[in-house]
């Protein structure tokens, strides 16, 4: 509600602040014009009096002084009986220039009053004003629940991107903006008499003056006693009427004063409301106040940044609205997603995996996590994922939720994982995710697995759980969703090797080079100061979104940006999209890609001996890994294919790579040669040396089917039992990484 109560107004009235402030910003510079270009009298130096008398010796036709907020002394006279205004030095009371108020100013101020389309845009402008007091103040609610609480209101400020240049230009501005806005809707109010104007409340006219013979304005004791800092407006009687008065107009009030006997005739103190209505006023337009009038107009200055970024958060929260369509019913379901989010971004992942959850033969209930059911009958699972906010606190669609376990009656099978979306820079990362998987624990239910903290919502990290949560439960998940995917790049096929076709595994070492295309060349001009395409090594892996896909696949790299090429290798899929829209590309042919780095897949830096098992296409960022080995460390190779005459990847390179001593053995696996044999075997087949290896510190790094490397991690656990190690140790220790599909 508060977020919708920020972002709807601004959204409304973006145009009309752009003008308002961009104008206001610039009117913001006149009062420090005005007040470089006056002659400031000290205070006590000069009275009302002795700047009348030396006037009134320069110019003997005056009818008017007035002195302006910023200082300046404006004569209006009749020079040779033509009325003119000039602008006078006060201590000398001698002409200074003619009074000509800038042209452009008062444009500017038009614009800025009523967009310069008279009194609808005078009401325009105040309805402006309004919605941004509400923005303003909606605005501070949400900047202080985001660093949660107003003593951390000067704290440097966590997250990245629009949201954080948001919060921190806003926190810089708001006070300013505020000002600004409450000020311009009580100015607007008063115009539309929708407040009282304190103009209206003026000073009679005297009922009696002496009318005596007027004597020098120099000697009126009433003017002798007004500062000329105080004054406002001094109108001279006519001349030769004796029955005529001065007026006097000062910052404390307004009255009459008898041009022969100098007497004050009647005097009527500002009111509350006019002192109130003087100082809206300076506070509004800095004038007299000239520092400020600077301030708000910095402060004006940032609502263009602050209105982009806004509207980017709105366009990203929109964008991630990606709630889950078909929802089996909380009674019927075997699987349940619960998901927290606030800025939506978490329900694109929970869409994944429920879809992942259905293409495996669940019955998936999905819903938020204030909606927490009191029982679901039939469940097994319960999957919650959630984002943290605030200070480590819960997304609004979460809040409820810790309250309403108490009455939570779960059935003794359901089972729960927790997984958490955050960011590390915010001191307490996944807090909320933490405290749930707490509570749920606190309430008896069993974990599937420990809670899983993702980082900024790391693709990479999201599928290595998918892959965690398809051992546990023994289903077949391929969680791949990236919300906000890197920008792309064109990539053209310029080599391509085939395997497999006999063996009905047709498999392909696909070579592309980065297109610098001219049709975009300040793209290009202002990547080359860079780097064209971001660097890359082998492990990471180059998202292609297929046409007629909605999502991107993601594949292994087998080269690094230092090879000069963006190597894949790539198995056509029976009905593989995306496999067999690359399987298609000729050389010469464009496609455009990007790169996810994956820096949780790479060999450990170091000389300790490297054991890498793969089957199938999973060679790719092995053989990238080996070719990277100029260092000669002991490099291992356990691979499988099908076939050595039809499908043995990498075969040429991979001997090159042993007689160079980048690899220090090859070991090969056939499933469809005369000794049939499964990478599997060829591990079991050298266990002793393996153990051996591991036990001097090896690490091994597994990539292919899942399948494979479920067969492939049984035997390296009874390999590694005599050492009183598991795979689950070695993973915890870094040792053991995989790469699976
Ligand atoms: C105002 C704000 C406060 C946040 N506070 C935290 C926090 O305390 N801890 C944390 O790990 N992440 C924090 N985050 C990061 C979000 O949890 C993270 O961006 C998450 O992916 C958002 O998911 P959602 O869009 O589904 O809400 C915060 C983000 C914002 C914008």
């Amino acid at each position: 509600m508060l977020r919708k109560l920020h972002g709807l107004p601004g959204l409304l009235a973006t145009l009309f602040f752009l003008v308002l402030t961009t104008s206001g910003a610039v009117l913001s510079i006149v009062p420090s014009l005005e007040r470089s270009a006056a002659i400031i009298p000290a205070a006590g130096e000069l009275s009302v009096a002795q700047l009348a008398e030396r006037v009134l010796t320069n110019f003997p036709t005056t009818e008017q002084i007035t002195r302006t907020a910023s200082g300046e002394i404006i004569v209006y006279h009749n020079g040779d009986n033509q009325p003119s205004a000039v602008l006078v030095n006060p201590i000398q009371g001698t002409y200074l220039a003619p009074y000509q108020p800038s042209t452009w100013a008062r444009w500017v101020k038009n614009l800025h009053r009523s967009f310069l389309l008279g009194d609808s845009g005078r009401a325009l402008a105040g309805i402006s004003a309004v919605l941004m007091v509400l923005i303003c103040l909606s605005g501070i609610t949400l900047l202080v629940q985001r660093l949660g609480g107003w003593s951390a209101l000067l704290r440097p400020i966590a997250g990245s991107g629009s949201q954080r240049v948001h919060a921190e230009l806003a926190r810089f501005t708001v006070v300013a903006l505020l000002i600004s806005a409450l000020t311009g809707s009580y100015m607007s109010s008063v115009h539309f008499g929708i407040l009282p104007d304190a103009a209206n409340n003026e000073p009679s006219f005297p009922e009696q003056v002496s009318g005596g013979t007027p004597v020098p304005v120099g000697t009126l004791t009433a003017l002798q006693n007004v500062d000329s800092l105080q004054l406002k407006e001094l109108v001279f009687p006519y001349l030769n009427d004796v029955k005529d008065f001065y007026s006097l107009t000062t910052t404390q009030g307004a009255g009459y004063i008898d041009q022969a006997s100098g007497e004050l005739l009647q005097f009527t103190p500002s009111s509350g409301n006019k002192q109130l209505q003087h100082w809206i006023t300076v506070l509004h337009t800095g004038k007299g106040l000239w520092w400020f009038g600077l301030l708000l107009g910095f402060a004006s200055l940032g609502v263009p940044a602050l209105c982009m970024t806004g509207i980017k958060i709105w366009w990203q929260r929109r964008s991630n609205t990606l709630k889950p369509t078909v929802s089996a019913k909380s009674e019927q379901a075997d699987t349940i997603i619960l998901v927290g989010s606030e800025g939506n971004s978490t329900w694109g992942f929970a869409q994944n995996l429920q879809q992942q959850l259905v293409q495996a033969g669940k019955t998936v209930h999905c819903a938020a996590m204030n909606e927490l059911a009191s029982d679901y009958p039939k469940a097994t699972t319960l999957f919650i994922l959630t984002s943290t906010y605030g200070d480590g606190g819960a997304p609004s669609n979460a809040n409820k939720f810790l309250a309403q376990l108490d009455l939570f009656n779960p059935k003794p099978q359901l089972h729960y994982a927790v997984l958490g979306f955050g960011d590390q820079q915010f001191p307490k990362f996944c807090q909320f995710g933490l405290d749930v998987d707490q509570a749920l624990s606190q309430k008896g239910l069993q974990r599937i697995l420990p809670i899983t903290r993702i980082n900024r919502c790391s693709a990479t990290e999201f599928r290595h759980w998918g892959e965690d949560i398809s051992k546990h439960l023994n289903i077949a998940l391929t969680l791949n969703h990236n919300p906000a995917p890197a920008a792309t790049t064109t990539f053209q096929l310029i080599d391509r090797i085939d395997y497999g076709v006999a063996v009905n595994a047709p498999t392909s070492i696909l070579r592309f080079k980065p297109v610098q295309s001219s049709k975009k060349l300040w793209h290009t001009l202002r990547l080359k100061k860079r780097q064209p395409v971001p660097s890359f090594a082998p492990g990471d892996l180059f998202g292609i979104t297929p046409p007629q896909g909605h999502s991107p696949r993601l594949y292994s790299l087998a080269s690094s940006s230092n090879d000069g090429v963006l190597e894949i290798c790539v198995r056509k899929q029976p009905q593989g999209l995306c496999s067999n829209f690359l399987h298609n590309l000729h050389i010469g042919d464009q496609i455009d890609g990007f790169i996810q780095h994956n820096p949780s897949f790479r060999p450990a830096r170091g000389t300790q001996p490297i054991i890498l098992v793969g089957a199938g296409a999973g060679i790719g960022p092995l053989a990238g890994f080996i070719r990277q080995n100029v260092a000669h460390n002991p490099m291992y190779l356990y691979w499988g294919g099908r076939n050595p005459e039809s499908d043995f990847l990498y075969e040429p390179e991979l001997n090159n790579y042993l007689k160079d001593e980048r690899l220090c053995a090859l070991n090969t696996a056939f499933s469809r040669a005369t000794e049939k044999a499964y990478v599997q075997d060829a591990i079991q087949a050298d266990a002793q040396d393996l153990r051996q290896l591991i036990a001097k510190g090896a690490q091994v790094l597994v990539c292919g089917s899942r399948d494979m490397a479920n067969g492939v991690s049984q035997v390296f656990d009874n390999i590694v039992q005599p050492l009183h190690l598991s795979v689950a140790h070695l993973k915890a220790q870094g040792r053991y990484l995989e790469d699976v599909y």
